[in-house]
């Protein structure tokens, strides 16, 4: 498998003006939004707002409806109920087709006899456009992509971060005004969908397409993109940058589905972890250890007897095991980990507070 070809580099080949840096994006608009399969609501009211040029993810586990969404609104399924809206304009009663936008599915769907410059030009010789128009804009978008030296070539014979980029090249000669990828990099190993999805957001950005990914990879998630709808049970539990997300997540399932947490029964009063019905959440970096209390700047209150049951290595950070107040704790620490067995103090700096499995507040620690 050849995965070193650069993909970021610019061509300046004369086919890649032919898709303006700054496309056409449309904002996405859905209301109500809802979906009985099988005689089960999939998808319940669901209302989301994508701004012109963002790129958003539909982020939750297996089953949750993320596909079943992006179906509605690529147009390969219809709403039973709701609204549609790309650009201010109602396409829920439209076929794919019809929509101005264009679908990345997550197995590509190549054609397999086909070259790779055939297969990035089918969907314009669908629309029947004139041959020269065909090459012209299939040479730009394989320009985009850095695919031009393999437009001869069969899908079977090029790599899987090829093909990816194949079939987004078929997406983006449509010229769409809004992208949508269905998990995207799951068919890739983990050291080339770091590159790809990199690739991908530097395209999105550069040509300012409105962009909905499906994908059940918090971590994929999280790097990609401007803002994360995370949906559970057919619902989205909240909208919101990534940062925000992992800062102030709204809910338990939200903090537990993104990131680690440690879980504490209790709730949160001034500062304090008090015994009550609520669950109290902390973060692992939130967690600090030290094996020599007289070594820490005596800053913060709160230390306790901590001890290092378990070290799990990371690379560049390491995951403590610790027991504190009899109560199972993790750690991430950077720099060299403290050995298993070694007995020293914890504090916790930092807490989130749920209620009924609602954030009820989040802050430093006193
Ligand atoms: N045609 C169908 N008939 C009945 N149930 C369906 C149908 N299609 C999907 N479902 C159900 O709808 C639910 C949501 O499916 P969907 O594919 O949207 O989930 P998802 O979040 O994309 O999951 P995954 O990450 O596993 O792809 C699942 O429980 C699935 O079994």
């Amino acid at each position: 498998m050849n995965t070193t070809t650069p993909t970021t580099a610019r061509s300046d080949t004369a086919g890649a003006s032919r898709i303006p840096e700054r496309s056409r994006s449309a904002g996405l608009e859905i209301r109500t939004l809802r979906k009985v399969l099988g005689g089960r609501t999939i998808i319940d009211s669901l209302d989301m707002a994508v701004q012109p040029g963002e790129l958003v993810s539909l982020l939750g586990p297996s089953g949750c409806g993320k596909t079943t969404t992006l179906r509605m609104i690529a147009g390969f399924l219809t709403p039973d109920e709701g609204s549609i809206r790309v650009g201010g304009r109602e396409v829920a009663h439209l076929g794919p087709e019809q929509r101005p936008s264009a679908m990345v599915f997550q197995n590509y769907a190549l054609w397999p006899h086909m070259t790779v410059a055939k297969n990035v030009g089918f969907p314009l010789k669908l629309r029947r456009r004139p041959k020269a128009e065909i090459a012209e804009r299939v040479d730009a978008a394989l320009a985009l992509v850095n695919l031009l030296h393999h437009r001869d070539s069969r899908p079977a014979r090029i790599s899987g971060g090829e093909q990816q980029r194949t079939a987004l090249a078929r997406a983006l000669v449509q010229e769409p005004e809004l992208l949508l990828l269905d998990e995207p990099l799951s068919n890739l190993d983990a050291k080339l969908r770091v590159k790809v999805r990199e690739d991908i957001r530097e395209i999105q950005q550069r040509l300012g397409i409105t962009t909905l990914i499906v994908t059940h990879d918090q971590e994929e998630a999280m790097s990609m993109s401007d803002r994360i709808a995370v949906m559970n049970f057919g619902r989205i539990e909240q909208f919101s940058t990534p940062a925000d997300l992992y800062r102030a997540p709204a809910t338990e399932f939200v903090a537990t589905f993104i990131g680690s947490l440690n879980r504490l029964k209790g709730s949160i009063r001034d500062g304090r972890l008090v015994p009550g019905s609520g669950m109290a959440g902390v973060r692992p970096e939130d967690v600090v250890f030290t094996a020599d209390l007289l070594g820490t700047d005596g800053s913060g209150s709160g230390w306790a007897p901590a001890t290092v049951d378990r070290v799990v290595p990371h690379g560049h950070f390491a995951e403590l095991h610790l027991t504190r107040d009899d109560t199972a704790l993790r750690s991430f620490v950077t720099g060299t980990p403290p050995a298993v067995g070694t007995r020293g103090y914890a504090r916790i700096t930092r807490w989130l507070d749920f209620e009924d499995g609602v954030l009820a507040g989040h802050g430093a620690a006193a």
